[in-house]
């Protein structure tokens, strides 16, 4: 089978990534989106229901919500997506054309590439007990997807970090009962958030660990966790209904320093640019938090400029007659026949 070449492709799947790919199909580019994790999203699947407040024309939307939008907004024009795959170096051919190798095996072709990678691949710190995983399944968490699933349950949290504090601070008045296990005996969170903890009714075990988890009677939940003071070495034991563990992030950051030429680092990961996306390598751009130039703002509404920008860039690098900028939406003709549809649904009622 022959090679099949994009014109623009992108590594990541976030908000940096899925606003590249709705421009550059605005932009009449074939384009292709590598993701990694199972789902496009990025870290905005971390946070799911924290409200977020700061991207511009947008009253305040939970994460999910957020991130669906971005989702279909940035499968406008139906890029290719590859999920599950894990972009593992670039490289070029003699002909200038991206070799974009995954730890799949496979290579994808592209003319243009635009990193948006983020923070790189970021994996929670599962417990480091032997067998937790077979409750992943079940009552062990390692994110909260929804406050919902916590009503009226008890709660044990293990994590003396921030996202550890807002989750027990947004559990508290949902759940029954939360506790909070932590290995130090002080909390590493905004002063405000420890604050609330404090005067809450959420329990707190400082110096403690979860050092077993026992199950309940299907095998499938964890019914109890044995804690033991890391002072001490005392276990208690509590019931629980559910475990949610923050642990932090493991981080693979491997793909910009296997890349087969020099791109130029800051803090050795992040990309070197312009404020319009361009890297030391020509025809390679970046866009989100792994961009770094004097204008950088570190936001969502900061990865859509990057994107817009790279994606301009990408154009013009594979055709250079073509306009700098695209024309806005609302006098794009491809919007015409959608607009037309779009019309006509609103005008329904
Ligand atoms: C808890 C929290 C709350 C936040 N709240 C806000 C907020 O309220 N407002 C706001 O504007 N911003 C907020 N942010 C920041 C915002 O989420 C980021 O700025 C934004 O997600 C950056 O988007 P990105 O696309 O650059 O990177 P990311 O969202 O990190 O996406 C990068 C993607 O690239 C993938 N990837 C990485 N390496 C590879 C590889 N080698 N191969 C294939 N795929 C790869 C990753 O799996 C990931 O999906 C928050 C961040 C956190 C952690």
């Amino acid at each position: 089978m022959g090679k099949e070449i994009f014109d623009v492709t992108i590594i990541g799947g976030g908000p940096a990534g899925l606003y590249s790919a709705f421009y550059s199909g605005l932009r009449a580019m074939k384009t292709k989106i590598i993701e990694f994790q199972p789902q496009l999203g990025g870290k905005v699947l971390i946070y799911p229901e924290k409200m977020v407040w700061d991207v511009g024309g947008l009253p305040p939307v939970p994460g999910k919500q957020l991130m669906d939008q971005m989702i279909e907004q940035g499968l406008t024009f139906n890029p290719k997506v590859v999920l599950n795959e894990k972009a593992v170096s670039i490289s070029r051919d003699e002909n200038g054309i991206f070799l974009l190798e995954a730890a799949s095996g496979r290579i994808h072709y592209s003319k243009t590439v635009i990193v948006a990678v983020g923070s790189g691949i970021l994996m929670p710190q599962k417990l480091n007990i032997e067998g937790a995983e077979r409750f992943e399944l079940g009552n062990l968490h390692y994110t909260v997807k929804s406050l919902k699933t916590f009503k009226d349950k008890t709660v044990i949290i293990s994590g003396g970090g921030n996202s550890a504090i807002d989750w027990a601070n947004e559990l508290e008045p949902v759940a029954k009962k939360v506790y909070l296990v932590y290995r130090k005996n002080c909390l590493s969170g905004h002063e405000a958030q420890i604050t609330q903890l404090e005067n809450s009714s959420v329990e707190c075990f400082p110096y403690t660990t979860i050092s077993k988890l026992l199950a309940s009677d299907d095998h499938e939940n964890i019914s109890q966790v044995e804690l033991t003071s890391n002072k001490t070495g005392e276990s208690f034991y509590l019931e629980v209904d559910d475990v949610i563990v923050n642990h932090g992030f493991d981080q693979d950051t491997s793909l910009l320093k296997n890349t087969k030429f020099d791109i130029q680092l800051v803090d050795q990961y992040f990309v070197k640019g312009t404020a319009t996306s361009e890297t030391s390598m020509e025809g390679l751009y970046a866009a989100g938090d792994i961009l770094n130039h004097e204008g950088k703002l570190n936001l969502i509404a900061g990865a859509f400029q990057d994107a817009a920008n790279a994606v301009n860039k990408a154009k013009q690098y594979i055709e250079p007659d073509a306009n700098a900028v695209a024309m806005v939406s609302s006098h794009n003709d491809v919007f015409k026949k959608r607009n037309r549809e779009l019309v006509r649904e609103m005008t329904k009622h």
